[in-house]
């Protein structure tokens, strides 16, 4: 606290204040970490906080008439953001961006107004400031390169190659679902993966252990009783003299885990303890089908390997980014806000991915792109990704929400949840039928896996071609709608299961955007093969966005967080 108020007491717009208030000021005071690249306010923020750089750098940047992002300016510990903006109830004019690991002061708007109504020099020190950085504003154009260099110079530049590790190390990442377990075990001198299992049908009499290492692709029988037990066979096999990579367990320095639901607690990978197991838990009820699986992979894992870091990585800790008017349900404001009901959204870990895997392959910084992502797998949602930043997702409160999915329904009127509550079925049976028997394998009647609908629809079945066309015609209303949110669009991405097989999917989709400039190439989106790590471009030449095919990888991107989580990992 005291080296808060002596921080606070160098700022020159405080350097009138009394002590009281400088005490006042250090109590309300929030301090909040930021990795390098992380955005600490965007454009979109409203002016509810006056923000301070205490260890760090931030990096200033605008849009130019051109739409291109500009570097303007860097910022130091010491410096004051979004002064202007508090004071007059503007939105923020520039985005800005963690340079380096970076902590900020955080201040209320109501207690910044408070001191500065009280202390008329206050203003006039903001004022002065604002002039300064006025004018300076002007000198610095044309921008300094560097923001582009940076980018263009760095053969890998969100680290998706793990170049920021410190040293080589081994991660273990973990999807423990409800009766099934994918891992994979990353060595960080190579992006792909040295080990790949999955673990599917725990508990019934057959679980099928599919395995991968960079040679070999095996896939073995086994009965395996519960989870505990998939975790052992995990271990056997990772070690084992047959297919083993490792000689010991503890090789393993670290762990990522897929955590789904992480409420609006985390926008950002966290280092798990006892708050984040909390924190987890309490998220049980909004993600049923899969917190619950995650919590108990976090306990198995503590347990096998109690001295390696384990980070917690949510799937909806990328669309915290989302403004207030895409992730506020027009309901009563108080009960939104006491029972934490909004739009979270989901598989922000691979939207996000995908996202810097494309800006890399167009070779333009994500800042300055606009991206619609299209995850399209067993769960499906779509995300608008404005200039690395998700500001709508098709996914809501849970998984529920949004396109047809697999076995999910997606959008319905709650009018209809209502009716068939009050028309016999329980909160229980309704449970199942919306998640489990809807979707795909509901409408159709045959499956919910898209390759037996494909095959159906094809062979004349109507109710397959129906479920066809509704999965379809959803996706590309959403595309639609993010087109407007977005205000113009440069990527639409297609990823997931169903997104990086189906040529036909992808073709059926884009039918009838080409006036919206989604031009796709019907030879090479039929002729697209995508394996982790590449991306097929399947639109024409002349299509005005790009329309790229891009294989999933949640556990790449897991592995990744680790790194930028975990200090010690880290160059
Ligand atoms: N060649 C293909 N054509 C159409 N659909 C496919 C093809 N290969 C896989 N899929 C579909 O992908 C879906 C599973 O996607 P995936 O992303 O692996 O699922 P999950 O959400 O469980 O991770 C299934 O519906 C499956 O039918
Ligand atoms: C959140 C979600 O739907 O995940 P999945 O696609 O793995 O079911
Ligand atoms: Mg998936």
């Amino acid at each position: 606290m005291d080296d808060l108020i002596e921080f606070l007491s160098g700022i020159e717009i405080f350097s009138d204040l009394s002590d009281d208030w400088l005490m006042h000021l250090s109590q309300a005071s929030e301090l909040i970490e930021y990795k390098a690249s992380e955005q600490v306010i965007s454009t979109r923020d409203l002016y509810r906080y006056l923000w301070i750089v205490y260890r760090g750098k931030v990096d200033i940047s605008g849009i130019n008439q051109e739409n291109a992002r500009l570097f303007l300016t860097s910022l130091n510990a010491g410096d004051v953001l979004g002064e202007l903006s508090v004071t007059f109830d503007k939105p923020v004019i520039d985005d800005i961006t963690a340079a380096e690991d970076t902590s900020v002061i955080r201040l209320p708007k109501d207690v910044f107004s408070h001191v500065v109504a009280q202390n008329p020099s206050t203003l006039k020190k903001i004022a002065c400031m604002a002039t300064e950085r006025q004018i300076q504003r002007g000198q610095n154009i044309p921008p300094r390169a560097g923001y582009r260099s940076r980018f263009t110079d760095n053969p890998d530049p969100y680290d998706l190659n793990f170049s920021s590790a410190k040293k080589q190390v081994k991660l273990l990442i973990i999807n423990c679902g409800s009766s099934s377990l994918k891992y994979s075990l990353f060595d960080t001198s190579s992006p792909q993966p040295m080990f790949e299992g999955l673990i599917e049908n725990i508990g019934a009499e057959n679980s099928p252990h599919r395995l991968k290492t960079v040679t070999a692709k095996i896939q073995r029988s086994e009965v395996v009783k519960d989870i505990r037990e998939a975790f052992s066979s995990m271990v056997n096999v990772l070690t084992g003299k047959a297919i083993g990579v490792i000689t010991d367990f503890s090789e393993i320095q670290a762990v990522g885990h897929r955590v789904v639901h992480g409420g609006d607690k985390f926008s950002g990978s966290a280092v798990i303890n006892d708050e984040v197991k909390d924190a987890i838990r309490q998220c049980v009820a909004l993600a049923p089908l899969h917190n619950p699986y995650n919590l108990t992979g976090v306990e198995v894992m503590t347990e096998l390997l109690p001295s390696a870091v384990s980070v917690a990585v949510f799937d909806t800790a990328f669309h915290q980014s989302m403004p207030h008017q895409a992730y506020t349900y027009a309901l009563p404001y108080q009960l939104a806000e006491e029972r934490h009901v909004r739009r979270y959204g989901f598989h922000g870990t691979n939207h996000h991915f995908v996202a810097l895997m494309a800006s890399v392959f167009v070779k333009r910084h994500v800042g300055n792109l606009r991206i619609i992502s299209c995850h399209l797998g067993n769960g499906a949602s779509v995300c608008a990704i404005e200039r690395g930043r998700s500001i709508d997702t098709s996914m809501g409160l849970t998984p529920l929400e949004g396109l047809v999915m697999g076995t999910r329904c997606g959008d319905i009127d709650p009018g209809l949840v209502l009716y068939l509550l009050q028309n016999g079925d329980s909160a229980d049976s309704l449970e199942k039928t919306l998640n489990k028997e809807s979707g795909l394998k509901g409408t159709s009647g045959i499956s919910n896996d898209m390759r037996e609908i494909l095959k159906a629809a094809d062979e004349g079945n109507d109710k397959a071609e129906v479920a066809l066309r509704m999965f379809c015609y959803r996706v590309r209303k959403y595309i639609g709608a993010y087109l407007a949110a977005l205000g113009g669009v440069d990527i639409l991405i297609f990823t997931g299961g169903i997104g990086e097989n189906s040529s036909e999917i992808r073709a059926r989709i884009c039918q009838g955007l080409d006036s919206f400039g989604i031009n796709l190439d019907t030879e090479s989106n039929r002729m697209a093969k995508v394996q982790r790590g590449n991306i097929a471009d399947i639109s024409t030449e002349a299509s005005r966005i790009r329309i790229l095919v891009v294989a999933a990888d949640e556990e790449r991107m897991i592995a990744r967080e680790i790194i930028r989580t975990v200090d010690t990992l880290r160059a």
